[in-house]
């Protein structure tokens, strides 16, 4: 099936748009998994426990599991997510030269194990290297359109010679790129006036808008610009997957994986005042 209608179905299913970061910083995993084999697996599959019901996707960031345990750890957790019937998306951002793209590209095969439903890629190597990804029907392929981070408008805001930005030069690229119609844009929910103006542009590509809860971006733009036919996904890592860390510091430990499913519950009904 193809991921935007996998995603589809399971927004409806979920009644949620949220994104669920899967962005387990070392330095901050409570004591209950801490000692345990794996312990970004352990504290994945307590999370999703926690908040599977209102995911419409979970999107592990693949620079927290780059070392020999760490592939280990993601595997376990998109064969769990996948096993609670919620796609993974994973962010990995890349992008490079063709015999490159293509080894990236096999980490969406099944060969070793379940692999993600989408990915995320950087545009700046331009189409080739991009395109063992697009050619991935089925997959999910979600190009950065215009970031959510504070130096984004370093580069992507950049006027060219025709009088575009950089990032509409990108959005309209994307659009392009969409032959299998499986391209989705990443627009930070931090910039809602560049948001307003990239739905515009493509009324039709589903974004992944990042940058709400820890970064402080604006959900109801994220809901009203970043959903495409009632389909897109607005993500929260660190206000879902650490909102425990106050009350396990108050000691009480069993706490922690609760209030993940507790913010993951009160985001999806704020996002869904908006829907
Ligand atoms: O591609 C992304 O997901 C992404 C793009 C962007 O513009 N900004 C952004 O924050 N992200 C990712 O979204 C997640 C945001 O995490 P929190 O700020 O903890 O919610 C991180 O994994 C970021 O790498």
């Amino acid at each position: 099936m193809h991921f935007f209608d996998r995603l589809a179905d399971r927004i409806a299913v979920a009644d949620s748009v949220v994104s669920v970061g899967l962005d387990p910083d070392p330095a901050r995993l409570p004591e209950a998994v801490a000692d345990a084999d794996l312990p970004r697996w352990q504290f994945n599959r307590r999370i999703i426990d926690a908040t599977h019901e209102h995911a419409a996707c979970y999107k592990p960031n693949a620079a927290f599991y780059e070392d020999a345990d760490g592939w280990r750890a993601l595997r376990e957790t998109i064969a769990y997510a996948h096993g609670k019937d919620v796609p993974v998306l994973l962010d990995a951002k890349r992008g490079d030269i063709g015999n490159t793209a293509r080894q990236y590209a096999s980490v969406l095969d099944d060969e070793d194990g379940p692999a993600a439903d989408a990915i995320t890629v950087n545009p700046f190597l331009g189409r080739d290297s991009l395109e063992p990804f697009l050619q991935r029907a089925e997959k999910g392929v979600f190009v950065l359109g215009r970031t959510s981070n504070p130096g984004g408008a370093d580069l992507q805001n950049l006027e060219l010679a025709s009088g575009e930005k950089l990032y509409e030069r990108v959005v309209h690229l994307a659009d392009l790129w969409n032959d299998n119609g499986n391209v989705g844009l990443v627009v930070g929910a931090t910039n809602p006036d560049e948001l307003e103006e990239i739905r515009e542009l493509v009324p039709d590509i589903p974004f992944l808008v990042p940058g709400v809860g820890a970064q402080g971006g604006d959900s109801e733009a994220a809901v009203e610009h970043g959903l495409a036919d009632g389909v897109g996904l607005v993500n929260s890592s660190r206000g879902i997957i650490f909102a425990g860390e106050e009350a396990a510091d108050r000691g009480a430990p069993e706490k922690f994986f609760e209030a993940a499913g507790k913010s993951a519950k009160q985001l999806k009904e704020q996002l869904n005042q908006y829907r």
